[in-house]
């Protein structure tokens, strides 16, 4: 068994690692925190996880506790994982961080898009960007994982058949997505209300949102080369979910992009390319650790529009980190992530 702790239990991704870890036969959480709520049961907080987690309780944060897990998820916000992951992996705990405080390889782009100073710079190099479809190889012998955001995940799987075929004009890329409220995590916020996000639909941060340098950065590392990239989030009246609609040109009209897209994801459990002409919706991915594709070139023009999907609670972020930890541990990496999605 894999002893894990999780700091940030009380959150949308903490609570969703609760139910995920749930269904995990090789798993079994000893430890969880938060602050505010310490010493109330998890389930008497999260009634859904009634009869999964008898006698385990929330504690305030100790590395002491912590640091006798094999593996510790931070599922807090960022500049937390920077205070306490390096004694954690001095205690010999991996570390799985769902917060962006590893994601950036540069800590002065860390600080310029945070906000604030990096607090961890010298883990930086041996931190491994989790992106199991990439670097499926270097999480395997990883300590410390930084698992891709929502928006990251859903952009790179969509655009990384085209850009490491060398397909696409790099120079201008064009990533229009939009997310389910729940992505703005449990904290009480005006623009969370439900008065204030149903029935409406908005565009944010078009000049510049934090996840903008992290897919550049993963886009690059795809193409080999830096990458113009135009990224525009959406808040959407919906709970959970990604759609990230892609356009990329590929002025070579003779490839074949539907098996191009197959071929990639071949081998992938997690990665569906759905038929030819496909629509993927948000909701067949709704509870489930999976991406779901379609590629299509309209009016067989010079402009491809990639379709991906995901919900941003699993495969972006609870599950891709569960998925990461079965890779870390030797696993079958879908021990625990064979939920199908949510119809309706
Ligand atoms: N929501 C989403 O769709 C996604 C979120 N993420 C990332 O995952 C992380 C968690 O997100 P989410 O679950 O939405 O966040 P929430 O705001 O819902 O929860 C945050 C959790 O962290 C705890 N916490 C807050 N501050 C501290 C601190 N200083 N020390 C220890 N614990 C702390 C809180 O408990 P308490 O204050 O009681 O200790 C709470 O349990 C964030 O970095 C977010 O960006 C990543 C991908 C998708
Ligand atoms: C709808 C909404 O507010 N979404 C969040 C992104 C989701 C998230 O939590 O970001 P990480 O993946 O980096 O943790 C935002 O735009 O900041």
């Amino acid at each position: 068994m894999v002893k894990v702790g999780i700091v940030g239990g009380t959150g949308y991704t903490g609570v969703e690692l609760l139910r995920l870890l749930a269904q995990h036969p090789q798993t079994e959480v000893v430890v969880i925190t938060s602050r505010s709520e310490a010493g109330l049961a998890v389930a008497d907080m999260y009634p859904n996880l009634r009869g999964h987690y008898d006698g385990l309780a929330f504690s305030v944060p100790d590395i002491k506790a912590l640091g006798a897990c094999d593996v510790v998820f931070f599922a807090t916000p960022h500049g937390v994982a920077h205070a306490l992951a390096g004694e954690l992996l001095d205690a010999g705990t991996k570390v799985i961080d769902l917060s962006a405080d590893f994601r950036l390889q540069d800590a002065d782009e860390w600080a310029k898009w945070y906000g604030q100073p990096h607090g961890a710079p010298e883990l930086l190099e041996e931190a491994v960007y989790g992106l199991p479809e990439v670097n499926r190889e270097h999480i395997r012998q990883a300590r410390l994982i930084a698992v891709p955001g929502c928006y990251p995940t859903a952009t790179q799987l969509g655009f990384l058949p085209l850009l490491e075929a060398g397909l696409a004009d790099t120079s201008r890329l064009i990533a229009d997505c939009k997310s389910g409220v729940s992505g703005a995590g449990r904290g009480a916020a005006v623009g969370s209300l439900y008065s204030e996000t149903s029935e409406s639909m908005k565009a944010y941060a078009v000049k510049g949102h934090r996840h903008l340098p992290e897919i550049r950065q993963g886009l690059r590392r795809a193409a080999g080369k830096d990458v113009g990239l135009t990224f525009v989030p959406h808040l959407t009246p919906m709970i959970r979910g990604i759609h990230s609609t892609l356009y990329a040109t590929v002025a070579d009209r003779s490839v074949d992009l539907q098996a191009l897209f197959e071929k990639r994801y071949a081998n992938e459990p997690f990665v569906d390319v759905m038929p030819a002409g496909s629509h993927p919706e948000t909701r067949s991915v709704r509870g489930a650790n999976v991406c779901r594709i379609a590629v299509h070139r309209p009016q067989d023009g010079d402009l491809v529009v990639v379709l991906s999907v995901i919900d941003n609670l699993v495969k972006g972020a609870s599950g891709q980190a569960v998925q990461n930890l079965n890779i870390l541990f030797g696993l079958d990496e879908k021990l625990g992530l064979s939920h199908a999605g949510m119809l309706p």
